[in-house]
């Protein structure tokens, strides 16, 4: 790491901030905390004095730029190799004012060098040349969503969970995102290369070779080579829920669901029910999970090095009064689990109460170390450098008192035994077994590899979850523990004879379980009111957390900009937010049999292999009027098995037809969206297919709003005998990796239908093109256009003007959903 003073990066301006918007000075904010540094140092979480030292003086510089190449692995690894060709070299040996400068490095212990690092200042950013040319493309590949600044620990989570392409994985505190996209992207790894060669065999083989699919006509998406998996993003607070879907916008996943709750009373969806068997009625089925993050709301002090209001506003009571909410959340979790999958507990504070306390007390409320399990992770993601888990803590009250263990809080009683609770201590002695295992949780510190502070646990789930009774906790060390949530015996909704969540109160109180009936029910009026008398909590320290401290390197964050001020995160807006708040477009799925699905089929020469049952709209009326989404067949599964049971899905299906004026009667009005595009392009028929061999073709498509058909060169001809409207680009040039485009023909002119962040961003990665698309071909347009009406003047005939072509092939990026764009923020 280069500094030139503490905390400080090479060319780092002294004064960095920014106060024009309101937001807190942060360089006026003093670095230190004494009751923040004695907590930790009490708490020996770095035992040796020298070390703690560095950990502490690590805590107060500046953190460097991290980011990931996003999206699938091609595509990721192709935007990466820019870098890699492009920027490396020309950073390698640079200088600035005499000093050396450190080229970005790749996270050691992501995998193919897909997450970088960089420690140099905005001054050198802005007077070094090529520190320069690199800004200009993570700005523009941010832009265009093939880069996500992500914190590096952060990054740690969906790297534990191991997902694959069939898994079920919920996601259940996930706004604004970063670890979602890293689990969608896991559930869809591999799926390129898989749906190539299932495209290849069944467009290319014979009917009878193809068994049932061709029966059907229909095949299945695992015999398309696409994911069978599903991630479903959860969050809380409505307003940040909608975060995940501009996050998530650039993956194109019709594997993926958002839902708005409280994560605590996550409510069991079903899923279709088993056909009836030997006379027993059909038997109903919930879904469970083979992978859950809880990623839980926390004190965040692990983040002070981005976030240094944390100096500011320190304190003990931040860390004790989210005890209870992350406790109940890891539980639902594990209920949620299939027996045999995994999950990740991580918080980005490094308070063990917050932390081990949370995991040890969760386990055992679930029954113990046989049935939740501690995974070693030890041997996982070689190149990071951590520390063990904790087995031994003390728990400060916020009147600054500590406590060795539950029985000193018993014996001096009120007002400690109201604010603390039995499962805030570490393992008693009888528990060496669980003491044992909390060692296998993850700790990564500040000073290890200049990062934020995290800690991560992989749990796995060995057997079903024992039911409690109503309102106590499970037996722990011959005591009763109260606090964290219990279980009621379930029948109906138990999703796999494992036990339901009830609900608690919010500290260490204990209420009613809610009947069978209100579980099942996500609407349920009782459900809503326990969950408004959670209003009773003190909004959590994480929930006002203010927005990220600018970060070194001047490029946008891809993280959307928090919820206005009135409308943050606090627990008050989770729970006291009316329920007419949640006003989400109702999912109508399309018959196959709806004529607009034929035309279309007809049109692009859909391949019979793909479903055509997962086309839905967001009317009640089941009309496409605008748009048609495509989901997965799991997703559909989910969304119709609760249709009419209230359940808070907010979103869910990649955009694939957009409705669209054209001027040819033979065109389809449907165009293909570019979000569905690599969806279905292997199954469009060739009669809507053009390929492009040459980079110049392609430059001219690029650089040219609207190219003239006729300045197309190579594809002239192809594109003079295609019928009006929407095609299917394949791009093969040699030196690039191959692209599939969708491109508008309109009478006259050409249009490549990508957003124009997209477009600028290929420009840029493809033809070194800082200058970004122009319109120089307008003037010639409108000669032509005079020259046509002049003709058909004299001739007697009504001819289309240029602006017509233009209105029908309008830059695709118009049609972006502006509710989802109002969300985003660039933080230049
Ligand atoms: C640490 S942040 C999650 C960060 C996210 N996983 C990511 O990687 O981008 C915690 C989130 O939990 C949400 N939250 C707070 N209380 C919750 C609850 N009871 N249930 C579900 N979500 C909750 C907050 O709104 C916040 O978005």
């Amino acid at each position: 790491m280069t500094k030139s003073k503490r905390g400080k990066r090479a060319g780092e301006k002294k004064h960095c901030h920014r106060d024009n918007d309101n937001r807190t000075d942060y360089t006026a904010i003093d670095k230190d905390n004494a009751k923040f540094e004695a907590y930790y140092r009490t708490q020996g979480i770095i035992p040796d004095d020298e070390e703690f030292q560095k950990f502490w003086t690590c805590l107060k510089e500046t953190l460097p730029t991290t980011w990931r190449f996003t999206g699938s692995r091609g595509h990721a690894v192709s935007v990466r190799n820019t870098l890699l060709t492009r920027h490396i070299p020309a950073l390698t040996n640079t200088t600035f004012d005499g000093a050396a400068i450190p080229a970005p490095t790749a996270l050691p212990w992501y995998p193919d060098q897909l997450a970088w690092q960089l420690t140099v200042g905005k001054q050198v950013i802005r007077r070094s040349p090529p520190f320069k040319q690199l800004q200009a493309f993570l700005v523009s590949e941010t832009s265009s969503g093939n880069i996500s600044r992500q914190e590096a620990v952060s990054m740690i989570p969906p790297l534990l969970m191991d997902v694959e392409s069939h898994h079920t994985v919920l996601d259940m505190c996930a706004a604004p995102g970063s670890k979602t996209a890293q689990l969608i992207e896991a559930v869809h790894s591999g799926e390129e290369d898989r749906v190539a060669e299932a495209s290849k065999r069944l467009n290319g083989a014979s009917t009878s070779e193809n068994g049932t699919a061709v029966e059907t006509g229909e095949a299945s998406e695992g015999l398309l080579g696409r994911s069978t998996g599903i991630v479903i993003a959860n969050d809380a607070d409505y307003k940040r829920s909608h975060l995940l879907i501009h996050q998530t916008k650039r993956l194109n996943t019709p594997n993926f669901i958002v839902t708005n709750y409280d994560a605590t009373l996550y409510p069991p969806l079903k899923l279709s029910p088993l056909p009836a068997a030997d006379g027993k009625p059909p038997q109903q089925q919930y879904l469970k999970f083979d992978r859950v993050l809880c990623d839980v709301p926390c004190s965040g002090d692990g983040t002070v090095r981005k976030n240094p209001l944390v100096w500011r506003d320190w304190n003990v009571g931040n860390g004790n009064g989210l005890w209870s909410t992350q406790a109940r959340i890891l539980v639902r979790g594990l209920q949620l689990l299939k027996v045999g999958g995994r999950l990740v507990y991580s918080t980005c504070s490094l308070n063990p109460v917050e932390n081990e306390a949370v995991v040890h007390a969760a386990i055992e409320r679930c029954g113990g170390t046989k049935v939740v399990e501690i995974v070693d992770v030890s041997d996982r993601l070689p190149g990071l450098l951590r520390r063990d888990g904790l087995t031994k803590w003390k728990v400060m009250d916020r009147d600054g008192t500590w406590f060795e263990n539950w029985e000193e809080v018993r014996d001096k009683g009120e007002p400690y035994t109201d604010r603390l609770t039995r499962g805030m201590f570490p393992p008693e002695d009888q528990d060496a077994e669980l003491a044992q295992m909390l060692k296998r949780s993850v700790r990564v510190y500040p000073h290890l590899q200049d990062t934020g502070g995290f800690f991560i646990t992989v749990l796995s789930k060995k057997g079903p979850i024992k039911a409690a009774p109503e309102g106590e906790k499970v037996q722990t060390g011959g005591q009763k523990m109260k606090g964290v949530g219990t279980e009621g015996t379930d029948t109906a909704a138990a999703a796999d004879q494992d036990t339901t969540m009830v609900e608690v109160a919010p500290s260490n109180g204990v209420k009613r379980a809610l009947t069978d009936e209100e579980e099942a029910d996500p609407g349920s009026p009782t459900k809503r009111q326990k969950l408004e008398e959670q209003n009773l909590e003190e909004p959590s320290p994480e929930d006002e957390k203010e927005p990220d401290e600018p970060a070194p390197l001047d490029f946008p964050s891809s993280e959307p900009k928090p919820a206005p001020k009135e409308q943050e995160n606090t627990k008050e807006t989770i729970h006291k937010k009316p329920r007419s708040n949640f006003n989400e477009d109702p999912f109508k799925y399309l018959p196959s049999t709806h004529p607009v699905l034929a035309t279309i089929r007809q049109f692009y020469d859909v391949s019979r292999y793909f479903p055509q049952n997962n086309f839905l709209v967001r009317n009640a009326e089941g009309i496409p009027v605008r748009t048609i989404y495509y989901t997965s067949s799991l997703a559909r599964q989910i969304l119709t098995e609760n249709e009419g049971r209230g359940v808070r899905f907010v979103h869910c299906g990649v955009k694939m037809f957009n409705k669209q004026e054209v001027q040819d009667p033979d065109a389809c009005q449907w165009r293909i969206q570019s979000e569905g595009l690599p969806i279905i392009e292997r199954w469009v028929g060739e009669r809507r297919v053009v390929y492009l061999r040459q980079k110049e073709t392609l430059r001219w498509l690029m650089k040219e709003l609207f190219p003239r058909v006729e300045d197309c060169g190579e594809i002239k001809e192809r594109m003079e005998g295609i019928g009006g409207g929407c095609c299917v680009l394949r791009v093969e040039v040699e030196g690039i990796d191959a692209l599939v485009l969708p491109l508008w023909k309109s009478r006259y002119t050409l249009n490549l239908m990508l957003p124009k962040e997209e477009r600028k961003a290929m420009l840029l990665r493809l033809f070194d093109d800082t200058e970004g698309p122009v319109d120089s071909t307008k003037a010639q347009r409108e000669a032509d256009a005079r020259a046509r009406k002049a003709a058909a003047d004299a001739t007697g005939n009504v001819v289309d003007q240029q602006e017509d072509d233009i209105k029908e092939a309008k830059d695709e990026d118009e049609d972006d959903d502006e509710k989802e764009d109002a969300l985003v923020d660039v933080d230049e």
